[in-house]
């Protein structure tokens, strides 16, 4: 976490990427398919969001490095299923509790509020 950021949320979930090619649903990073910690980070001074993954085993590898656009649609798809879409692709978080998503989808819909 950089400096000037706070973590709104943090939650626990898979961290997937869309594959629009072969339609379907790819894990980000390498390495077995393991639980991500993924934050929401608020930088103050900037007025900006973005939300960080990194692999809980074995490595911390980042797995998502995303800044939020302001009008983003946060959709939940279930209730342990969120996705949005960025310029570039279509990211999903499958959490591990629907209480982890449920507390990811308010703190986002609070940032996006901001807005
Ligand atoms: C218009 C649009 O972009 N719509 C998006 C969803 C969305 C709505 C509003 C704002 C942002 C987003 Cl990303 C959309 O429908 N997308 C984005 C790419 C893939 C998908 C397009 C079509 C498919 C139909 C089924 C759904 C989907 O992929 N789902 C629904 C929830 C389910 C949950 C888990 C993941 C993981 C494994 C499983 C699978 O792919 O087999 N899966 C899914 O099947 C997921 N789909 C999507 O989420």
């Amino acid at each position: 976490m950089a400096g000037g950021e706070t973590v709104l949320c943090s939650a626990r979930a898979t961290v997937m990427i869309y594959d629009d090619t072969n339609k379907k649903w790819v894990t980000s990073g390498s390495g077995p398919n393991t639980y991500s910690h993924v934050q929401l980070l608020h930088r103050p001074a900037a007025g900006a969001f973005r939300v960080v993954a990194r692999k809980m085993q074995p490595d911390q590898q980042v797995v998502m490095n995303c800044a939020l656009a302001r009008g983003l649609r946060y959709n939940q798809a279930t209730a342990s299923f969120h996705q949005w879409r960025d310029a570039r692709q279509v990211w999903g978080l499958s959490f591990c509790t629907r209480e982890d998503a449920a507390a990811f989808a308010t703190a986002m819909q609070g940032a996006l509020g901001v807005w």
